[in-house]
């Protein structure tokens, strides 16, 4: 049978993100705001989480019969998930996998990057918003410094993982940061990609207003250390490039709201608690783990989810500005549930 399904847009899945936990050590204030989820907030219990031999059942079937060729390891904080390295072991080891990364804040990466690397992961993307401690700290919601970030960045690089670096931008708040963050970075040899704010989730109270556009972030850094667009490394790529002029330097950016990316969208989600999205603004997900804890057979998984992608028809980003004016936008799953 030929692996590639077609979605009703023409797009096949190539990427699977895996978010690992919904459980986290900062609180982000575009993410997990620390008023809503606070002590008495319902984290997943363990049962509910995908095993990692459940989670390794799953992607033979998305690698074998839907073409999926990337894997990308999130949260939640997967560094929070006990003995990752072992599902990083088993996955690394899988025929047909090109490539596996992971998305961290960072700060266990001093703890694990020895041990990630052994397993076989490639890559890590380390979400950093601020080089200054007190923006910083307002920003991750638990006054965790720079520094921490930095030396998770360091043991990265020491480990011989290729290290990029995420940091949204949140008008009002840290875009007078934009030239240091990606001087500093430039002068590391190190991508940065600058994220628009988005609207993921309930809890965020995310206004258009407090989006900082794509647009506004390459003027900014234009105007010092002039920029050229250059094409993308791989179809579905989130992020536009962009090279600093003479240089082999680059930055990305990353613009859900302003300059939409859902025509070559090649990804699908796996939820913490087992759910399958094929967007990442979905109000729900197809329970996953429910079908293999009914003990489904890998031949019907595998009908089930080429059925899944092969119906989608999403593009939440180009459709946001009508949702958003029609009212007709239902709750969406928590990004420290989906991943991002
Ligand atoms: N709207 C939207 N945002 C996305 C999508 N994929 C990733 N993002 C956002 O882009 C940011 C960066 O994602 P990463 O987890 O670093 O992964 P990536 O951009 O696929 O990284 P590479 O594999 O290095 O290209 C995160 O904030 C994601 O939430 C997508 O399909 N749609
Ligand atoms: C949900 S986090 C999970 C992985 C890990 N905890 C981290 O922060 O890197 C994945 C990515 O989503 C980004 N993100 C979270 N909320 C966002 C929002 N409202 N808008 C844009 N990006 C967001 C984070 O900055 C991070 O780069
Ligand atoms: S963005 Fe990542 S680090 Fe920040 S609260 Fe969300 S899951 Fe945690
Ligand atoms: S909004 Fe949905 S369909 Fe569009 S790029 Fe993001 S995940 Fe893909």
């Amino acid at each position: 049978m030929k692996k590639t399904v077609l979605d009703k847009l023409e797009r096949p899945l190539r990427d699977l993100r895996i978010s690992v936990t919904d459980k986290c050590n900062f609180r982000c204030t575009y993410c997990m705001p620390a008023e809503i989820f606070g002590p008495d907030y319902p984290f997943l219990k363990r049962n509910n989480l995908l095993s990692y031999e459940e989670i390794e059942q799953i992607v033979k079937i998305f690698i074998s019969h839907l073409g999926v060729k990337k894997i990308r390891l999130t949260g939640g904080e997967p560094l929070m998930r006990k003995n990752l390295h072992h599902l990083v072991e088993k996955l690394s080891s899988l025929k047909d996998v090109e490539d596996i990364a992971m998305t961290t804040n960072g700060i266990l990466l001093p703890k694990y990057a020895n041990d990630l690397k052994e397993a076989g992961l490639k890559r890590v993307t380390i979400s950093l918003d601020s080089l200054n401690d007190d923006t910083f700290g307002k920003m991750n919601g638990r006054g965790i410094k720079v520094k921490a970030v930095l030396d998770g960045v360091d043991a990265a690089l020491k480990a011989g993982l290729t290290v990029k670096i995420n940091t949204v931008i949140k008008k009002g708040v840290n875009e007078s940061e934009i030239v240091s963050i990606a001087k500093y970075f430039r002068e590391r040899g190190i991508i940065v990609r600058f994220i628009e704010y988005m609207d993921v989730g309930n809890s965020n109270n995310w206004k258009i207003t407090d989006v900082y556009t794509k647009k506004q972030i390459i003027e900014d850094i234009h105007n010092v250390m002039p920029l050229e667009e250059i094409a993308s490394n791989y179809r579905g790529e989130v992020a536009t490039r962009f090279r600093y002029i003479g240089t082999n330097s680059e930055i990305g950016v990353i613009s859900s709201i302003t300059d939409a990316f859902c025509s070559t969208c090649n990804r699908a989600r796996l939820s913490a608690e087992g759910k399958l999205y094929t967007c990442l603004f979905s109000s729900d997900g197809h329970d996953i783990k429910k079908t293999l804890r009914d003990g489904k057979t890998d031949e019907e998984i595998k009908k089930l989810l080429r059925n899944i992608w092969g119906k989608r028809d999403d593009r939440y980003s180009e459709e946001r500005v009508s949702k958003l004016q029609s009212h007709s936008q239902v709750r969406k799953i928590e990004m420290s549930h989906i991943g991002g």
